[in-house]
């Protein structure tokens, strides 16, 4: 690069601190989780320059302890949602015209603030609303989000360094715009480091955003917000309204200044607002960019050659991280009949060893509680469902309790068909469905899993076959936008493995990518000529 352009930090990991008994951080993050669960947060909506309490509040409770009360956030209605827009568009012109590296540095200032004196909140608040262990809270919203912000800032200058070239008396020139309107961020409650990404990328590129964080996930909501303002993100730039999201959605969608929607969250959902969108089509300034990253039905194939605990191991992390609420959790996998008992006996030896599923604060827990009681309720279905099919059965967990937590055992599910139902179905919780095949037919078994589910977002394959590695990738191309070959199938690292997935998974633009970035801007080519023609003939008219 180089040439009069600003050189940005160079972005790197964030490493993963341990939380071992007796180190500092560890101490600093129960220290905090004690003040949240003690305290009453309150969090208002943050509309322009206003932190607006409406007086309309909904309670905030942990999915581990829901009858305990940890503060409440207000909720907006239709006028506030208006207004919202109304101080987007104030705020647009003022964040689109400061030049690039401001607005770098805001977000490379939140990216350090993370990093330092906001770890432990941002760590303990993820704990609290999402019931996260600390190392999923650790991984998440300290360094997926840290990671976010670093590499983002990277991918945004390298954006802006592809310029043209130009010729004989004529520069050429590109200017990234930020899209004319305002950006509308959905964001779902498993990832905090979502949460933020979602509007801070969509910002960063000089869009206003405004943000709707799920009802799930508003505590830690609250942390984003204080960061990014002590990082001097000026106001109406990340407006964050909660409420009713049909009608923020509404309201939002019918505006003519309505210019993009950064989503992450289910399919569903995302495939009607995309219906609400095409049904506005023709009362927008311009054509809104839509970006979503959806459901998953994540597999694991082993090969009769993989190594049974690899694969045991894969499994028993890939399906019950976060109770498996990762939309790439590991949720069907199929395994060779000639070491399949040898696999299922090493995942119930290690399930065996867990905790029951307990509150993150006792840092020996290894499951904690599902995020809300409908998902509770939805597991509980089809576990009982499983206990009475005649072509399923339950050979490991099968129990739940939602009287002071929504905890739901850690499930394994063995099935004779591989077009079971929850072999097909997201469930997002701790349950993995088992189809056993034999091993002669592992190539009609790589086409089962590519025509089971109508997902695309993550899968993995275990061998220490090279050419059965080979015939896996070729077969499985179009079944995972992130394919992970001798690992678990969650886990993406920004800047290392750009994230996303096809068919009912997304439109796979890439979450921390600068394919991504690339969305949320408006190219314009700038022609200057130095010698203006004076004369109208070419020179073939003589
Ligand atoms: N592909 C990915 O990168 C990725 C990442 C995280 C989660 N997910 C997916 O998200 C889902 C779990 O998250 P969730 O339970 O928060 O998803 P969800 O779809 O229930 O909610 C996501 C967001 O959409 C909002 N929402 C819900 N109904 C809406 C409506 N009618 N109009 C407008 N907004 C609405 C919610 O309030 C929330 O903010 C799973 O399907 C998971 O696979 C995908
Ligand atoms: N990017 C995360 C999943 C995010 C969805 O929940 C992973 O790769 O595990």
């Amino acid at each position: 690069m180089g040439k009069g352009f600003f050189q940005v930090p160079t972005a790197y990991n964030e490493p993963v601190k341990s939380y071992a008994p007796g180190t500092p951080e560890r101490d600093e993050v129960l220290k905090q989780y004690k003040v949240y669960y003690k305290g009453k947060v309150e969090v208002p909506l943050y509309i322009g320059s206003e932190e607006v309490k409406t007086g309309n509040t909904k309670p905030m409770s942990p999915p581990h302890e829901h009858k305990h009360v940890v503060g409440h956030y207000h909720t907006a209605d239709k006028k506030l949602v208006e207004k919202t827009i109304a101080n987007c568009l104030e705020s647009r012109r003022a964040w689109a015209n400061l030049p690039w590296e401001q607005r770098a540095a805001v977000f490379l200032k939140a990216a350090e603030l993370i990093a330092g004196p906001y770890r432990a909140k941002i760590n303990a608040a993820t704990m609290m609303a999402q019931s996260k262990t600390i190392h999923q809270a650790e991984i998440d919203a300290a360094c997926e989000l840290i990671d976010f912000l670093r590499f983002n800032v990277e991918f945004m200058s390298q954006i802006y360094g592809e310029q043209p070239e130009s010729s004989e008396g004529i520069w050429n020139r590109v200017e990234y715009r930020p899209l004319e309107g305002f950006i509308y961020a959905i964001t779902p409650f498993n990832f905090t480091a979502i949460a933020g990404n979602l509007p801070a990328s969509a910002a960063m590129m000089g869009n206003v955003v405004v943000w709707k964080p799920s009802d799930s996930q508003v505590f830690s909501a609250k942390v984003i917000m204080d960061v990014f303002k002590e990082a001097g993100l000026p106001d109406g730039v990340i407006n964050m309204v909660m409420g009713d999201p049909v009608m923020i959605s509404e309201t939002l969608l019918t505006s003519p200044d309505f210019a993009g929607l950064h989503f992450t969250g289910s399919t569903y959902v995302f495939k009607e607002l995309w219906k609400q969108i095409g049904n506005n089509i023709h009362s927008y300034k311009t054509y809104p960019r839509i970006v979503g990253e959806t459901g998953g039905k994540d597999f694991i194939i082993a090969h009769p050659s993989a190594k049974p605990k690899q694969v045991a191991t894969a499994i028993v992390r890939g399906a019950f991280e976060l109770q498996g609420q990762k939309c790439s959790a590991a949720s069907r996998v199929y395994l060779p009949k000639s070491v399949a008992n040898e696999i299922l006996d090493l995942v119930k030896a290690d399930l065996a060893s867990f905790n029951k599923p307990g509150s993150p604060e006792d840092m020996s827990n290894f499951v904690t509680a599902v995020i809300h009681e409908a998902s509770f309720d939805k597991l509980a279905k089809y576990i009982d469902q499983a206990k009475t099919d005649k072509d399923a059965e339950i050979i490991a967990g099968g129990g739940y309790d939602k009287s002071v937590g929504y905890f739901v055992e850690p499930t394994v599910i063995l099935t004779t068909n591989p077009k079971y139902e929850t072999m097909c179905t997201e469930l997002f919780g701790p349950v993995v469905t088992v189809y056993i095949y034999e091993d002669q037919d592992w190539s009609e078994t790589l086409k089962l899993v590519d025509s089971t589910s109508e997902y695309a977002l993550t899968g993995a394959v275990l061998s220490t076959d090279r050419y059965a590695i080979e015939e896996a990738t070729k077969a499985l191309q179009d079944c995972a936008g992130n394919f992970y070959i001798n690992d678990k199938p969650t886990g993406a690292v920004v800047g290392q493995q750009p994230f996303g997935g096809a068919r009912a998974s997304g439109t796979n633009d890439k979450a921390g990518s600068a394919q991504n970035l690339l969305r949320w801007v408006s190219p314009r080519l700038i022609k200057e000529t130095f010698v203006t023609p004076e004369d109208y003939r070419y020179p073939f008219l003589g």
